[in-house]
This record gives structure tokens, C-alpha cells and sequence, in this order.
């Protein structure tokens, strides 16, 4: 078969964007493992697949996967690619998106200068939900790891985040602790791992070692974790400018309705087929 696609990033967190709207789609862990291969395939962190939606409600429903095959649940970069994708080929004119992912629903909307803002909807912090395992829920934890103590706040964006506070992100271990954290029993579906330096109370830098990837240039919801760990410490205010190594992104935590909201560029890079 040959399959169409869309090479795109948000800030460098690259993907391939399938059409399975148009394009009948079966990918096995393999064959997305393969497509992801940077030397031997396409090469991407996440692969898009647009689906119709199976809730009359919605507009579409949006699968993730990541380099390593696995679903996943939620990519706040790749929504906003997603955006528009599904506008360059012109499968809704709307600017209002509504979309069906397998942890809920979101809504995107895309702005006349084409930044895209994405409602991550609430993040959850009960720990049986993120999941990590704790008594009860509390702002931060302390993890062991070879007798050191580690604080972090965990969080799900519909994906689980452990967000670490540094003093110097460039020089953050995010390799060697982020494997660490990433793979700690207390986290048993693992989790994506963020290293926040923060620089004012309206900026920090962030670092993200991904789940299933390894450290990216940008990860939409490590930086929509990282803001609310940030304020619920008492450290950031409700809006903060999240600089990662790719780019920045602005991120609101929504007083009214605790919804984290994330602003910021998608870009289509070229398109391209591919015989499996
Ligand atoms: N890059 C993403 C997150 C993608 C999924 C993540 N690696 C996971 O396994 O949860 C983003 O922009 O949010």
C-alpha cells in the first residue's frame, strides 16, 4: 500500500500525520517502530493518525503513538499540528476543532495568525488516576532512587508527568535521572519526566525526557504539567511563557475552570508517500 503523509513540528517535537480519514489505516507497533526509524523510515517522535470520530459530537478522533510503537494518550504538540493538518487538507474549514482522544475530549482552536490554542482540558492529580502510586495525593513527593531523594510533583495531562524543579536546565542529568524516573516502579504505565528551571514567576525553561521517545525538543503537555506543579507550589503566575530547546509556548491555567491552556506554532515540513 501506498500511504500519504505529513512530515510536521511544533517547535521541533516532529510527526508523521496520516490522513485515515481519506486513506484506510492499519499500522502495526512494528511497522510505526519502523516508520519512526530516523536512519532506516520517515523518522518522527510521534506518529498522527486522524480518524473519523466514533462520537457524533465530535469532529475527529486522534490516535498518538509513539517512535517505539506504543499508543499513547494525549500530545499537546500534535494536537496543534493536528489543527492544521486538518485544515491544509481541508477536511473542516472550522476554526473551532472538536476531538476524540482515548483520555477524553479536547477542543482547538486556531487563530487568524495560525497559532494554535489547545484546551488540555483539567490535569488530574488523584495518584490512582495519574497513575502513581502514594497514600494519598500531596504537590510533590519524594522519590527514591539509589538511596537519593528525588522531589517531584506527578501529574496527567491524560498523560503522567513527573515535573523535577533545577537550577540549571541546560545542565539538567534529563538522560540519566529522566531513565530513571521515566522507568520507576511507583509510575507502572512509566511517565514522561520535565526538568523546570524557573526564571521569573512568569517564565521558566523546561527540559522533557519523553516516554517512549527520549528527550525531545518540545513536549506540549510536559509544559502544561509543569506550570500547574509550578503553581501549586506558590512559584508561577496563572499565565508563563514555557521555553523548551525547541521553542516557546505560552501556557494558562484557567482560574474559572481549571483547564490548563496551551498556545503556540504548528509547521507542515513537506509531504510525502510511503510504500508498507
Ligand atoms: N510530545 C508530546 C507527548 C507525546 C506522548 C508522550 N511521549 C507519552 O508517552 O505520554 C506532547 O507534545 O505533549
Amino acid at each position: 500500500m501506498l500511504l500519504k503523509f505529513t512530515k510536521m513540528h511544533g517547535l521541533g517535537n516532529d510527526f508523521m500525520v496520516i490522513d485515515g480519514v481519506t486513506q484506510n489505516v492499519r499500522l502495526t507497533p512494528e511497522q510505526i517502530k519502523e516508520l519512526g526509524d530516523r536512519h532506516f523510515g520517515v523518522g518522527f517522535d510521534q506518529l498522527l493518525l486522524v480518524e473519523p470520530p466514533g462520537d457524533p459530537d465530535m469532529d475527529f478522533r486522534y490516535r498518538i503513538f509513539n517512535a517505539d510503537g506504543s499508543e499513547v494518550e494525549q500530545c499537546g504538540n500534535g494536537a496543534r499540528c493536528f489543527a492544521q493538518f486538518v485544515r491544509d487538507r481541508k477536511l473542516t474549514a472550522s476554526r473551532r476543532i472538536r476531538v476524540q482522544t482515548s483520555k477524553g475530549n479536547i477542543e482547538l482552536r486556531v487563530g487568524m495568525d495560525d497559532e494554535v490554542t489547545v484546551d488540555m482540558g483539567r490535569p488530574e492529580l488523584e495518584p490512582y488516576e495519574i497513575p502513581f502510586k502514594a497514600d494519598r495525593q500531596s504537590i510533590t513527593y519524594k522519590l527514591e532512587i539509589e538511596g537519593r531523594e528525588h522531589e517531584i510533583s506527578a501529574i496527567s495531562m491524560g498523560n503522567p508527568h513527573a515535573v523535577l524543579l533545577v537550577d540549571d536546565c541546560k545542565n539538567a542529568p534529563v538522560e540519566l535521572l529522566g531513565r530513571k524516573i521515566q522507568r520507576h516502579a511507583r509510575f507502572p504505565e512509566n511517565c514522561n519526566v520535565g526538568f523546570m528551571e524557573i526564571v521569573n514567576p512568569g517564565e521558566v525553561n523546561l527540559r522533557v525526557y519523553e516516554r517512549g521517545v527520549g528527550e525531545t525538543l518540545a513536549c506540549g503537555t510536559g509544559a502544561c504539567a509543569a506550570v500547574v506543579a509550578g503553581r501549586l507550589q506558590g512559584l508561577l503566575e496563572p499565565t508563563v511563557k514555557v521555553t523548551l530547546p525547541g521553542g516557546s509556548l505560552t501556557i494558562t491555567w484557567r482560574e474559572e475552570d481549571q483547564s490548563v491552556l496551551m498556545t503556540g506554532p504548528a509547521t507542515r515540513v513537506y509531504e510525502g508517500h510511503i510504500r508498507i
